[in-house]
């Protein structure tokens, strides 16, 4: 067989993308394929730029080409987010891509500090980010992120995000007091979110990450309703009594049809800073073993870290002031399993859950 570009083609069509589990040419992944002699050249696209899985793709991608007769291969890289059919159509917020919803089955488990080193590690990694702190009952991305401005507005239409460490930031702390939102019921905090998430400047942002309110009562289950997620990431700390909540979170996202992306393990184990040793105060593999049962994703686990918890009082979370720490690198971990598991949801679903944008009376 000659070596031209059909040649290359046929090599690559059996690589398969480990995560997607289809071939990286019919994913639309290989881009300006050039042919010369017995060199090729070309650039595979990824669906998103904190592909967990680029290291396998580029040993299989070298090994089909030379397995074709190609002597010399030169791989460069791309990434263009995908989002699922009509979500880009969506009134609220036309230019997001993927809207990622964080949720816990309680209060308290660490929700808002996976939310937002989440956020800064998939903004680290290359991707348009934007975070919406929905925890109406207690918003903490303000603190979080260190913001201490209010929001004002360009165009005298719609808020302008602030921003921080990459991110468009937005909460709703910084427009309602919380002990009066603490009497609003489901609807109006939906009204609300509503209005945060379409009278907003995001612009064009490959994830928006949205760190729902604790609990399974009425108010997450509102807000979860009326928008049109990706999916949403669980957290929970590894003990029974966390996790039987979380469990009860799964059942109620599997209810309004929101796919779960997977479970994260916060506050997994605790390494002392002086002689290393590995201390379970919440136990440990809880979470690991309750994905597995619930047949999802474990997303990874996250240490119960004083720098964690520093980082987050002082508005600066770990993986940006402390990026390539064992800490900061189990977040980036997180992140990666989570793109991936939005691109791999982006592709199963020929369609999202589409439910009314508007709130509800
Ligand atoms: N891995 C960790 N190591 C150390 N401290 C942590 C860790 N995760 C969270 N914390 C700390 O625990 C406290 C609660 O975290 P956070 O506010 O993120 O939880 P939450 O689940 O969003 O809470 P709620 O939704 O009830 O407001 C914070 O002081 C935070 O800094």
């Amino acid at each position: 067989m000659p070596l031209d570009n059909a040649a290359a083609l046929e090599a690559l069509k059996k690589v398969m993308d480990p995560e997607l589990h289809r071939d990286v040419v019919s994913l639309g992944m290989v881009k300006d394929l050039a042919v010369q002699g017995d060199a090729v050249k070309l650039k595979v696209e990824l669906t998103t730029p904190a592909c967990p899985l680029k290291d396998t793709i580029a040993k299989d991608v070298e090994a089909a080409l030379r397995g074709a007769g190609f002597k010399r291969v030169e791989l460069s890289w791309g990434a263009q987010v995908r989002s699922a059919p009509g979500v880009s159509q969506a009134q609220l917020t036309p230019g997001v891509k993927n809207i990622i919803l964080v949720g816990a089955g309680k209060g308290g488990v660490g929700k808002s500090t996976v939310s937002i080193n989440l956020a800064v590690s998939l903004a680290k990694l290359g991707a348009k980010v934007g975070i919406l702190d929905a925890d109406i009952y207690g918003p903490s991305i303000p603190i979080l992120t260190g913001i201490t401005d209010k929001p004002t507005s360009s165009d005298g239409k719609r808020l302008d995000p602030l921003s921080a460490h990459g991110l468009k930031v937005m909460s709703i702390g910084f427009l309602i007091d919380p002990d009066q939102a603490l009497v609003w019921r489901g609807p109006m905090v939906t009204g609300a979110l509503v209005q945060l998430l379409r009278d907003v400047n995001w612009g064009e942002l490959d994830y928006l990450i949205l760190d729902l309110p604790p609990g399974t009562g009425d108010v997450p289950l509102t807000l979860a309703q009326n928008i049109r997620a990706a999916g949403v990431v669980l957290v929970s700390t590894p003990q029974d009594v966390a996790l039987a909540d979380v469990i009860r979170a799964k059942l109620m996202f599997d209810k309004v049809s929101i796919p779960v992306l997977g479970l994260v393990e916060n506050m997994s184990s605790f390494v002392c800073p002086h002689c290393r040793q590995e201390t379970a105060i919440f136990d440990k593999g809880g979470a690991r073993t309750a994905a597995e049962k619930m047949g999802i994703r474990f997303l990874g686990e996250v240490p119960i870290d004083l720098a964690i918890r520093e980082g987050g009082d002082r508005g600066v979370p770990i993986v940006a002031g402390a990026p390539d720490s064992p800490q900061a690198q189990a977040f980036v971990t997180v992140a990666r399993n989570v793109a991936g598991a939005v691109s791999t949801q982006v592709l199963k679903a020929p369609r999202l859950p589409v439910i009314g944008a508007q709130p509800r009376a």
